[in-house]
C-alpha cells in the first residue's frame, strides 16, 4: 500500500559534530532511502534542519549565533547550501526536489493551511520529494515553529501522513539522556503519550550543541503527531537504511502508536492544525456538558483564563486540575473573557456594554482531546 512518509533529519545527524562539516555518506544514504521509497510510490517529504548549522560552518563561526539577526543571516548563507548539495545528490538520483519554507501563521490561518497543503498535495502529484525548513532568514520570535521537530509533527499532520520519523543522534529514546545516565533504560512503544510521564522519562532541557530543544521537542512533535493520527518513530539519522527495516516491521528505534482523530476536515485543523494562544479552565459542570453531553462552552462554566488572546483564536479548555479536555476557537478575547467568566449569558450584554455571542466556544468549533 502506499503511504505518506515524513522524514525529519536534525542537524545532529547532518553534520560532523566536532568539525561541523556535512555528514555526506548520511546524506547520500538518506538521500538513496527517499528516492527508492519514493520510486515504489510513497508520498515522502524531509523536513531538514541544518540551515544555521551549515551556514556557521561555511562562515568558520565556532558555535551558534545567540543575536538574531546574525542566526537569520547565517541560515540563508547555510539553507542555500544545503539545497544545493540535496540537489546534487537527488539529482545524481533523477528524483526531483523542491523548497518549501514555512513559518507557523502559515499552518495557523485557515486559509493559508488549505494553501499549503494544496501546494504539497501538487509536489506531491508531480513526484516531487518536498524539502521542508522553517523560514528561519524571516521568521520572526512570536510566528516561529522554533524547531523542527515541531515544524515537522504540524507537516505530517497537515499531511494526514501515515509515519513521521524523527531521525537523530540517539537510537531511541531512553528513560533519561543516555549521555548523562549511563544506566538509563531504552524504551521501544509508547501506546500512549502520557505514559511517558507515568514512566518518569528525563528529557533534559536541552540537545547536542548544534540540536534545537533536545528530546523534549522530539516528544512534544510526537504528541502533536500522535494526536492527528500518525504514527512516530524516534531512531538514528546515521543509519538511514532503517527507516526501510521499520517499514517492513523492525522493531527499531521508539514506537509511538497514533491515537484516533476526527474525520472531518475542519476540526482536524482546529485540533493539530491552531496552535493555542491560551487556556480556560472549566469548572466540572462544563467539562461534563462538553465532554459527555457535546454542548457547547458557556461563561457560567469558566473559572480561569490564562494568557493573551483575541476573538478567533485558538485556546485549550482544561479541568480545575489543568488538564487538557478539548480545543477550540473562541468567540471572546481573553480581556472579554476576564469580564464575563462565571457569569450567565442574560448577563453578558449589561457587563460589556454591547451584545456578545450566545456561546464562548460553539461546538462546531470545539473538539475533544484525546
Ligand atoms: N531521554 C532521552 N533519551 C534520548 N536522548 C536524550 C534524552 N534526553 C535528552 N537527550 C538528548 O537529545 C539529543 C538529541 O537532540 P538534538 O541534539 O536536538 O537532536 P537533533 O539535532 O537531531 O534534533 C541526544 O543527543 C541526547 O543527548
Ligand atoms: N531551522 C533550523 C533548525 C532548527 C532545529 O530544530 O534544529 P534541530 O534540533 O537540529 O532539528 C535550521 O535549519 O538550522
Amino acid at each position: 500500500m502506499n503511504q505518506t512518509i515524513v522524514v525529519k533529519i536534525g542537524t545532529s545527524s547532518l553534520t560532523n559534530p566536532s568539525t561541523g562539516n556535512l555528514a555526506l555518506s548520511t546524506i547520500a544514504a538518506l538521500v538513496e532511502v527517499l528516492s527508492r521509497l519514493r520510486a515504489a510510490g510513497n508520498n515522502v517529504v524531509l523536513v531538514s534542519s541544518g540551515a544555521v548549522g551549515v551556514g556557521c560552518a561555511r562562515l568558520g563561526l565556532q558555535e551558534r549565533p545567540r543575536n538574531i539577526a546574525v542566526k537569520q543571516a547565517v541560515a540563508a548563507v547555510g539553507q542555500g547550501r544545503l539545497m544545493r548539495v540535496y540537489d546534487d545528490f537527488f539529482t545524481s538520483l533523477q528524483q526531483p526536489i523542491a523548497q518549501v519554507l514555512l513559518t507557523r501563521i502559515d499552518l495557523v490561518q485557515r486559509s493559508r493551511y488549505i494553501n499549503a497543503h494544496n501546494t504539497f498535495a501538487a509536489l506531491l502529484k508531480l513526484g516531487v520529494i518536498p524539502i521542508v525548513n522553517e523560514n528561519d532568514t524571516v521568521a520572526i520570535e512570536e510566528l516561529k515553529f522554533g524547531d523542527n521537530d515541531t515544524l515537522s509533527a504540524r507537516v505530517a499532520s497537515l499531511l494526514e501522513a501515515d509515519w513521521l520519523f524523527l531521525l537523530t543522534d540517539v537510537d531511541r529514546l531512553y528513560s533519561a539522556d543516555p549521555r548523562s545516565h549511563p544506566d538509563a533504560q531504552p524504551i521501544t512503544l509508547v501506546t500512549h503519550i502520557d505514559q511517558l510521564a507515568e514512566l518518569e522519562v528525563q528529557t533534559g532541557d536541552r540537545g547536542s550543541q548544534w540540536g534545537t530543544g533536545g528530546m523534549t521537542t522530539k516528544i512534544a512533535a510526537a504528541r502533536i503527531a500522535t494526536a492527528a493520527g500518525v504514527r512516530t518513530v524516534i531512531t538514528e539519522g546515521k543509519n538511514p537504511g532503517n527507516i526501510e527495516k521499520i517499514l517492513a516491521g523492525e522493531p527499531i528505534g521508539t514506537h509511538f502508536e497514533p491515537q484516533s482523530q476526527p474525520s472531518n476536515a475542519r476540526k482536524r485543523w482546529i485540533a493539530h492544525g491552531l496552535v493555542p494562544c491560551g487556556k480556560i479552565y472549566l469548572d466540572q459542570g462544563a467539562v461534563s456538558a462538553i465532554a459527555k453531553a457535546g454542548k457547547s462552552l458557556l461563561a457560567a462554566g469558566i473559572t480561569q483564563v490564562e494568557g493573551d488572546f483575541r476573538t478567533c483564536d485558538a485556546v485549550q479548555l482544561c479541568d480545575l486540575g489543568g488538564r487538557e479536555i478539548a480545543r477550540g476557537i473562541v468567540n471572546y478575547s481573553s480581556g472579554e473573557l476576564k469580564k464575563i467568566q462565571g457569569r450567565q449569558s442574560a448577563e453578558i450584554t449589561a457587563i460589556l456594554g454591547y451584545p456578545g455571542a450566545e456561546t464562548v466556544v460553539h461546538r462546531d468549533n470545539l473538539v475533544l482531546s484525546n
